[in-house]
């Protein structure tokens, strides 16, 4: 049988592992400086955020608290539907605490603008927003971010956590997807 290669469906490869691991340290560093007299909790976005979370979290030198959120406005497309949903909300009271959202990707920029919105309205001390990805070009509104790892070309990108209709999110690194894939 042909190996399956998903190699085979980008056109190219944008953001190399190495890379990835490289721009997360720094991002931690700084973290690190922030947070240093403030006890944070991580609040990673399922399921794109897994990876960044994980890599990210063992990055850290510092104590923190881990907590999930799972939202979609994907679906199994390549443009946000606009509607954000609430899969699965947080375990943890977020009253009086440092929230730090980490996410892969801020693409129109839709589901952070309404997670940090609703994040807000249950009483933290601060809530920062760490993203791997920015596209730019595709922001439909404008979100304070403070740590954010590459800005993107305004293509559909998968790997280290992005999905194309749940696949690709095992790829080690950052890849532009072939249009054939999905059109
Ligand atoms: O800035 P936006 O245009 O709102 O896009 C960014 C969001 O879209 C993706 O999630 P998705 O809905 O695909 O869910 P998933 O993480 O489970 O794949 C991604 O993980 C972000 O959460
Ligand atoms: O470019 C993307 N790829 C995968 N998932 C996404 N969610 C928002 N933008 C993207
Ligand atoms: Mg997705």
């Amino acid at each position: 049988m042909e190996p399956r290669d998903i190699d085979g469906d980008l056109t190219e490869i944008l953001i190399e592992e190495a890379q990835i691991h490289q721009r997360l340290a720094e991002m931690s560093r700084q973290i690190e400086k922030d947070y240093a007299d403030k006890d944070v909790l991580l609040v990673g976005v399922l399921k794109g955020a897994v990876m960044v979370m994980a890599d990210l979290a063992r990055e850290l030198t510092m104590p923190i608290n881990m907590d999930w959120m799972a939202v979609s406005s994907y679906g199994s497309g390549t443009a946000s539907s606009g509607v954000v949903r609430i899969l699965k909300d947080l375990d943890t009271d977020l009253s009086g605490r440092h929230v730090l959202i980490v996410e892969d990707i801020i693409d129109s920029g839709l589901t952070l603008s309404w997670l940090l919105a609703n994040l807000k309205s249950r009483g933290p001390a601060s809530v920062e927003i760490c993203a791997l990805l920015r596209k730019p070009d595709a922001a439909r509104v404008e979100i304070d971010v403070k740590y954010v790892g590459f800005d993107i070309p305004n293509q559909f990108v998968v790997g280290y956590g992005l999905d194309y209709a749940e696949k690709y999110r095992n790829l080690r690194s950052v890849g532009i997807l072939a249009p054939h894939v999905y059109s």
